[in-house]
């Protein structure tokens, strides 16, 4: 059994006259680190909206871990989602008026099943960030006041803690030049490796694909492309 396997999807927004997504078949196995590329507006956030279980396809079926989260009541997804998906948003999404820490103990407060894999959660969140390249002073400080660098690196150890089996990541190097992106990504590898987390690490770089275990393009997993 992969950790994730897709099959048959087809995922049309409301009000769109065609789908965005039609594909056959994609599988992802536990710690496996892929990257998946894109031109804009292929649907490749669509695709990790489907797959964290915030959007339901109208054929198909996704399975997590060997459930399939089509067939899931919205509170069952809710709770695959916590207990077993990090997301690195684009936008990194912290809660500003929160310290780091607390940003980073989040999913452990959703999910029992992170809870007790992190052990001492606020010890983990500090490890994490301090393995993140943050300095621990800043573990204090409210998440709204620090750099983009600096709260990329704290939604990567949001994402982390609790050692999820799969990590989501939607552009999160977008907004870093060259050196940072590269310096991020050899950070994020080694805690999803320590972790034992798979990655679907979306981008639209290029440079960075040959680091990953594998490369797919959305246009050609894609049919509705090849269709449009
Ligand atoms: N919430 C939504 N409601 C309706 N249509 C949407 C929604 N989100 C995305 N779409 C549409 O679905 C298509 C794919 O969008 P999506 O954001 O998945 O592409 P993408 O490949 O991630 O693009 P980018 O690289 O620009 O982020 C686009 O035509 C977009 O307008």
């Amino acid at each position: 059994m992969s950790l994730l396997e897709l099959e048959n999807l087809r995922f049309t927004w409301p009000g769109a006259d065609r789908p965005v997504l039609i594909m056959n078949r994609l599988n992802i196995e536990a710690g496996q680190k892929v990257f998946l590329h894109g031109p804009s507006g292929t649907g490749k956030s669509t695709l990790l909206a489907l797959i964290g279980g915030l959007v339901r396809p109208e054929q198909g079926r996704i399975e997590l871990m060997g459930q399939d989260l089509v067939r899931l009541s919205g509170p069952k997804r809710d709770r695959m989602r916590a207990d077993h998906l990090g997301v690195i948003f684009q936008q990194f999404n912290l809660l500003p008026w929160l310290d780091v820490l607390s940003n980073v103990t989040l999913p452990c407060r959703f999910s029992k099943a992170r809870a007790g894999r992190a052990g001492a959660v606020e010890q983990a969140a500090r490890d994490l960030l301090q393995a993140m390249d943050l300095a621990p002073a800043l573990c204090e400080r409210k998440a709204g006041q620090l750099s983009v660098g600096q709260q990329q690196r704290v939604a990567a150890a949001r994402a982390l803690i609790g050692r999820p089996e799969l990590i989501l990541a939607d552009e999160p190097t977008s907004a870093l030049d060259a050196d940072r992106r590269s310096r991020f990504i050899d950070l994020l590898f080694e805690q999803a490796s320590a972790a034992g987390s798979a990655l679907l690490f979306v981008s639209h770089d290029l440079a960075l694909a040959e680091r990953f275990d594998r490369q797919l393009s959305l246009p050609e997993l894609n049919r509705a492309e090849v269709m449009a």
